[in-house]
């Protein structure tokens, strides 16, 4: 396995690209260590195929360099590159058993018949599906098909890196969740540097050590789901990952202070910077019913099994917060109180303050 290094990466499709809005890529400078398990997370369009495809092999990059273990890889074709990927829909020979589908990446490249009976053993009961093994492939439902595929994309060890591209989109609903889990189980197992692509942020959130969310050509913030969660570095990550997103409401910067809707908030620390347009940024879970506090009128409730989603207008704007408990009416009069370690300015949408010492 490999480390892999995005060393000031573009990409435009366009012949004479004029500008950044011309870059489907926009300036990539990533590192991935050896053995780590990433998610590249962002919405329809914001480029995470075009990364992916840089990475294989299948397109070469505008500009900039492609390392594996510091070797540079840029102008090598997709098979000298030494990669495993799994696809959003299964690549299985249907007229072939599991088994020797498991195989065919072993036998492809000459391995020894002892040594591919024991890595197909191990990789099928990691997999939990032993007893498939004799059973031809077209027998299969779609999710054991991408089962199998998941397990042909793992069978080889001697890969520089596997990568998922969307690799649950024609899992049952009611499976996903197992799958995800096995997935992050089976790299803990395996050790392998893995690149886990999706919009979802649960599968993202449940998979990575490491998230990477991008947004329009740009990677906006990497971090571990907790950082991603705690400190959105851009009021997309905040708005992007959280159910429901991170309320982003206009702020008013003086010199007294942070100011909503004409009252003081207080932040986690010093505001930095200058100009932009300023907003606060503060989660829902940070949010809560006050005695004293924004007075609000609260205009939606919905209990969504262990907490309710109180939403209430102060002023004109709406403000979400989560609540467990008693609950208010709607159309009540409320007071909300911000978590100041927990409530942020931004400009232009990037984090704007500092932790307080
Ligand atoms: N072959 C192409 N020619 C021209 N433009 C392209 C091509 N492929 C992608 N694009 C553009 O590049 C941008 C990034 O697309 P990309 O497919 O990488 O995003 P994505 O995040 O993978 O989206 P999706 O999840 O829908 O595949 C988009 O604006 C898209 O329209």
């Amino acid at each position: 396995m490999a480390k892999i290094t995005l060393s000031n990466l573009r990409h435009s499709y366009m012949p004479n690209p004029s500008g950044p809005q011309d870059y489907a890529l926009k300036e990539i400078d990533l590192d991935w260590q050896d053995g780590g398990a990433y998610a590249l997370l962002g919405p329809s369009g914001c480029g995470k195929s075009t990364l992916l495809n840089i990475i294989s092999g299948l397109l070469v990059p505008s500009e900039g360099r492609i390392l594996f273990d510091d070797r540079d890889v840029t102008d090598l074709p997709p098979d000298q590159r030494n990669i495993a990927q799994v696809f959003q829909f299964p690549v299985i020979y249907d007229t072939m058993t599991v088994r020797d589908n498991l195989a065919f990446p072993l036998r492809n490249r000459g391995v020894d018949e002892a040594r591919i009976a024991a890595r197909v053993a191990e990789i099928a009961q990691m997999l939990e599906v032993e007893e498939m093994l004799d059973i031809r492939a077209s027998h299969l439902l779609p999710d054991n098909k991408q089962k199998i595929s998941m397990g042909r994309g793992l069978v080889r060890d001697d890969v520089n890196v596997v990568m998922f591209d969307e690799p649950l989109t024609v899992i049952d609903p009611h499976l996903k969740w197992k799958l995800r889990s096995k997935l992050k189980e089976l790299h803990q197992r395996v050790r392998a540097t893995m690149i886990y692509v999706t919009h979802d942020q649960t599968e993202a959130l449940t998979f990575a050590d490491q998230v990477v969310v991008m947004q329009d050509g740009e990677v906006v913030q990497i971090g571990t789901p907790v950082e991603l969660f705690e400190r959105p570095q851009h009021t997309f990550v905040g708005h992007f990952i959280g159910s429901p997103g991170m309320n982003v409401l206009p702020a008013e910067v003086t010199d007294g202070g942070v100011r909503f809707q004409g009252r003081q908030v207080a932040l986690e620390g010093a505001v930095t910077g200058q100009g932009g347009t300023t907003q606060i940024g503060v989660r829902p879970e940070f949010v809560s019913l006050a005695d004293a506090g924004l007075p609000a009128r609260v205009r939606n409730v919905s209990d969504v099994g262990r907490h309710a989603v109180v939403e209430a207008m102060v002023g004109d704007t709406p403000v979400k917060a989560i609540v467990e408990g008693a609950l208010p009416e709607q159309g009540a009069e409320v007071h909300l109180a911000f978590r100041p370690s927990h409530t942020r300015l931004y400009r232009d949408g990037w984090l704007s303050t500092e932790v307080a010492q």
